[in-house]
């Protein structure tokens, strides 16, 4: 009988030691953009070492289909980064944990409880106060330069406090700032996280992640001990941390039943507001750079918004599901900008086939989203901004059509995609209804630049500055 060798993905020689890192490290080019580069040369499934790490990079729809669907089950773990066990409470998030009974038992509760449509639409005061609050503010810039990305930044941070903890504070705006410093180390490519048994790059990351999480015990313990309280005197609006609480016990009696300690109540918490506001502001942020680098798709962006709420003379979200068009220019800066661009990373757990490739176990897997949503194989005119395309092109972003998969898919899909999107709508649908939007110091729209940040959350590299006009 004839032996049968294993079949790799193709990819590009290695050097002793570091393997392929070499061909990561240029400043100059963002790793998915340079690991677009590499599948164009090497294939669009690709087999890299990086350090330690076998890890494949998946650019083809086809083939992250084959991941994410046909062989969603060997392919839904997360690799054990070290972020998530300093930060995240010992791997006991939603995101970066690994699959298993605690995985499934708190995806239950997301998918079930935490993000319903009933709880998104509970929240809808809460959208509608702050981009109240949002507009007034600019309301006053009216004529100045305006710092989009840093009110973005801020709306959608104000928004995700309040439906996690009740309310917005100076406690929450610190954590906020601590959450988006570090979701910069959730990428998978950083020194501890490729060289794994390496332990002084383990104790070195260590040290940077223990004042986080003194930080993060800090401001939560009290917040989380006084929804507590709270809880046994029956209050009525529920927020995040009170469903979670539900699910709480510190010392469960029952070994089989499931119960959230504070840990991981913490865990999930820190993630919520981390991912849910980094990720709805960044698409904000693309989505306005967009509109005011294409004249004539805000034009008739704005033109929709002013004519469905005419009548009504304020913008709310009674009427977003009206606005066609401009889902269709949300959908398309996902497209060309989707802030997660190399989605989560996850880990083979059997050994797998995927077309005629053999996939080992405990492989690395990154799927490069940005560049599968970029490719001309699928996209006419793939990198121009043009909404239009979904006129007549039913492709959405819910994880069925694998050319655009910016929320991820199977398993380990966001849960929080109709919060993200309802983060997004109103606020775009109120700038575009009352101002009028031109760029700073005679910058022409076709000159302003698009340049992206490096982190798991893909932001703009510059802010986002603009001028607000009032329309008659
Ligand atoms: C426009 C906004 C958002 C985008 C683009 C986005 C994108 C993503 C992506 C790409 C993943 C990884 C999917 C994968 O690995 O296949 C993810 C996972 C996740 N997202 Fe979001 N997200 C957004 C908003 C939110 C919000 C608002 C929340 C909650 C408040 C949230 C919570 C999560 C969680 C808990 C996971 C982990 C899922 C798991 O591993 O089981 N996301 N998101």
């Amino acid at each position: 009988m004839q032996k049968q060798t294993s079949k790799l993905p193709p990819g590009p020689p290695k050097l002793p030691l570091i393997g392929n890192l070499h061909l990561l490290s240029s400043k100059s080019t963002l790793l998915h953009r340079r690991l677009a580069e590499l599948s164009k040369k090497y294939g669009r499934v690709m087999m890299l070492q990086l350090g330690q790490v076998p890890t494949i990079i998946v650019s083809s729809a086809e083939m992250a289909k084959e991941v994410m669907k046909t062989h969603d089950g060997v392919f839904c773990n997360r690799p054990e980064l070290m972020v998530a066990k300093e930060v995240f409470y010992d791997c006991k998030d939603i995101g970066l944990a690994p699959y298993g009974e605690y995985w499934r038992q708190v995806r239950k509760i997301s998918t079930l409880e935490l993000f319903t449509m009933r709880r998104v639409e509970s929240f809808r005061f809460i959208r509608e106060e702050e981009t109240r609050n949002f507009f007034k503010a600019i309301q006053k810039e009216v004529g100045c330069v305006v710092n989009l990305s840093k009110k973005f930044f801020v709306l959608a941070c104000d928004v995700m406090s309040r439906a996690t903890f009740g309310t917005k504070g100076e406690e929450q705006a610190a954590l906020r700032v601590l959450t988006a410093g570090v979701t910069e180390t959730c990428t998978g490519f950083c020194p501890a996280d490729v060289y794994p048994s390496v332990k002084l790059l383990q104790t070195l990351s260590k040290g940077k992640f223990q004042k986080f999480t003194k930080e993060s015990d800090r401001i939560l313990d009290p917040i989380i001990a006084d929804h507590l309280c709270k809880k046994k005197l029956g209050k009525e609006e529920e927020d995040l941390i009170d469903v979670l609480l539900k699910h709480h016990q510190d010392h469960v009696q029952n070994p089989d039943d499931f119960s959230l300690s504070t840990s991981n109540i913490k865990g999930v918490i820190l993630e919520l507001l981390g991912g849910g506001s980094e990720n709805s502001s960044a698409t904000l942020e693309w989505a306005m750079s967009e509109l005011l680098k294409n004249p004539r798709v805000m034009e008739k962006a704005q033109a929709e918004v002013r004519q469905v709420y005419q009548e009504k003379g304020v913008v709310d979200e009674t009427k977003l599901h009206e606005l066609k068009y401009l889902k269709f220019v949300i959908r398309e800066a996902l497209r060309l900008h989707p802030p997660v661009p190399m989605l989560v990373p996850r880990e083979s757990m059997e050994r797998c086939q995927i077309f005629s490739y053999d996939i080992p176990p405990k492989t690395r897997v990154v799927i490069n989203a940005w560049a599968i949503a970029r490719d001309p194989e699928y996209w006419h005119e793939s990198e121009k901004f043009n909404p239009d395309r979904f006129e007549d092109n039913s492709i959405d972003f819910r994880g069925n059509n694998f050319e655009l998969i910016p929320f991820g898919a199977g398993r380990r899909r966001c849960p929080g995609m109709t919060l993200g999107i309802a983060n997004v709508e109103l606020p775009l649908a109120t700038l575009l209804y009352h101002f009028d939007w031109k760029l700073p110091n005679g910058i022409q729209h076709e000159d302003l630049d698009m340049d992206e940040s490096y982190g798991l959350t893909m932001r703009r590299k510059n802010n986002l500055f603009a001028i607000p006009v009032p329309i008659n």
